[in-house]
């Protein structure tokens, strides 16, 4: 632009003396026009966490992703006006007199028992990324169908509107007062507003995994959606990232927290605080008192009984298969000084997990650690017996492998890492539905529920349609 000014400057001044100061003014005009523009490609440069002397057709691209999303996005906030006209409401929640009528929903066990004996049926799951989660979901969803719960399901996708903060008004169909039963999808947990939700009496539960295990397996399934990690070079970007991970990192880069203390950011903090900063511990005592219990994926099946004893389930409520899980190959091998690493660039998410390390396994021993090996030992017995039932096979298997596609895991970008059942063909009809049940992932069964979920598919067309180009 300065050139170009110069030129007609240079040429106003020699053919039409008169007329300069006219075509000054408006090149200025055009020169703050273009100005904005450029700031608005800063910005996006910067939110992408790129240096500005890329290469165009880059920029170009990232528009274009901005764009993509933009436009996702607004088409999911006009199917979904309740959203604004909820927020007049806010005062507006679920009467602690729906307990009682919701746990009537329990058909059978519900009359056959006093209520303290009944299991319980309302129930917060945080369902936090990359810990196992899905796999709880699961339970969750099977358990709630077949007691006929209510569940808060989100609208058009999956989750909840995430990464924003969960608001009521992301519940599919919500109108203020509305209860519910069960809570279970991905969001950024809001409490007063999950609170707005679910009878009093709801028992919130959350599950965790060590930030080492978790970051490795959340960079290997998000990191082609973050653009941070584009301009990493190399075989091993996970490696290369954490030789120095603040030059690739930039917290308002977009997607960035899928790369730093990613628990915190789900449990609705600050996830660039430094672990020594004060708040840290402020937030995980503030969130020890939302959740009365924490499960760890690191200790899957003792987590699963805790949660049994917590709910007043029986065994048969918690058997499951693990979904979500990637092929072998796809794992990276951590040394011990790269595992020091994770930890240390996670450190918010470390004093979290250890936190709750500390209080799970004192409930053990409260629970006792003779009565937890035994139930826990019954546990792997039923699920080996359901296994060998409904698996063809006895195992998972990779997508490619997959016959059908209602058992078709979801792939991460550019991937097909996470693997999936074939369910057997001969399995006597009382087990039947039970097997389909375990064996279909999250986006399926929510499909079966009658959720919609556009979004997720629009999104899952456009990452196969470049991924296959
Ligand atoms: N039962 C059980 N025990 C231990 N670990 C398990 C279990 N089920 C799932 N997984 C592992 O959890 C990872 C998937 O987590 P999520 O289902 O929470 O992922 S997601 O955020 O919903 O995409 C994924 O981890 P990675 O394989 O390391 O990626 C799964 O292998």
């Amino acid at each position: 632009m300065t050139n170009s000014y110069w030129t007609i400057f240079k040429k106003q001044k020699k053919d039409q003396p008169c007329c300069w100061v006219e075509n000054l003014r408006l090149e200025q005009q055009e020169a703050h026009q273009e100005k904005s523009g450029k700031q608005v490609c800063i910005w996006i440069l910067k939110m992408f966490g790129i240096k500005r002397n890329k290469d165009t057709s880059v920029i170009r691209g990232l528009i274009l992703w901005f764009l993509v999303t933009n436009i996702m996005l607004v088409l999911y906030s006009l199917t979904n006006p309740l959203q604004m006209k909820n927020r007049v409401f806010q005062e507006n929640r679920c009467p602690p007199s729906m307990a009682g009528l919701l746990q009537k929903n329990v058909t059978q066990i519900a009359e056959s028992q006093p209520a303290e004996a009944s299991p319980a049926v309302n129930i917060m799951f945080m369902k936090t990324h990359k810990t196992a989660s899905s796999t709880i979901l699961n339970i969750l969803f099977r358990f709630g169908e077949k007691h006929n719960l209510k569940f808060a399901f989100p609208d058009g996708s999956n989750d909840f509107f995430y990464p924003s903060p969960f608001l009521c008004s992301h519940v599919k169909d919500y109108k203020p007062g509305d209860c519910f039963n069960i809570v279970c999808n991905h969001m950024r947990f809001n409490h007063q507003e999950v609170a707005k939700l679910l009878p009093p009496d709801a028992v919130y539960v959350t599950i965790l995994r060590n930030p080492a295990d978790l970051f490795e397996s959340s960079f290997h399934y998000y990191h082609r959606t973050i653009p941070l990690t584009w301009r990493i070079n190399g075989e091993n970007k996970l490696e290369r990232f954490l030789s120095d991970p603040q030059n690739f990192y930039s917290p308002e880069a977009y997607n960035s927290f899928y790369l730093k203390n990613l628990l915190f950011f789900d449990f609705g903090f600050d996830n660039n605080l430094e672990a020594n900063d004060s708040r840290v511990m402020t937030n995980i005592h503030n969130l020890s008192k939302r959740f009365d219990l924490v499960l760890m994926a690191d200790y899957f099946e003792e987590s699963l009984i805790l949660l049994k004893d917590k709910l007043r389930w029986t065994m048969d409520d918690i058997l499951y298969l693990k979904v979500n899980a990637r092929k072998n190959s796809s794992v990276s091998r951590l040394s011990p000084e790269l595992r020091a690493k994770i930890l240390e660039w996670n450190g918010a998410d470390w004093k979290l997990y250890q936190h709750f390390h500390d209080i799970f396994w004192a409930k053990i021993e409260v629970y006792g650690r003779e009565k937890m090996k035994q139930e826990v030992n019954e546990l792997r017995r039923r699920n080996a017996e359901m296994k060998a039932i409904c698996v063809e096979g006895g195992d998972a298997v990779e997508a490619k492998n997959i016959k059908e596609r209602r058992f078709q895991p979801w792939q991460p970008v550019g991937e097909s890492s996470i693997l999936g059942y074939n369910m057997k063909k001969e399995i006597e009809p009382k087990l039947r539905i039970i097997c389909e049940k375990m064996l279909t992932p999250e986006i399926q069964y929510l499909s079966d529920f009658g959720v919609s979920l556009w979004l997720t598919s629009l999104w899952g067309w456009l990452k196969d349609a470049v991924f296959t180009l």
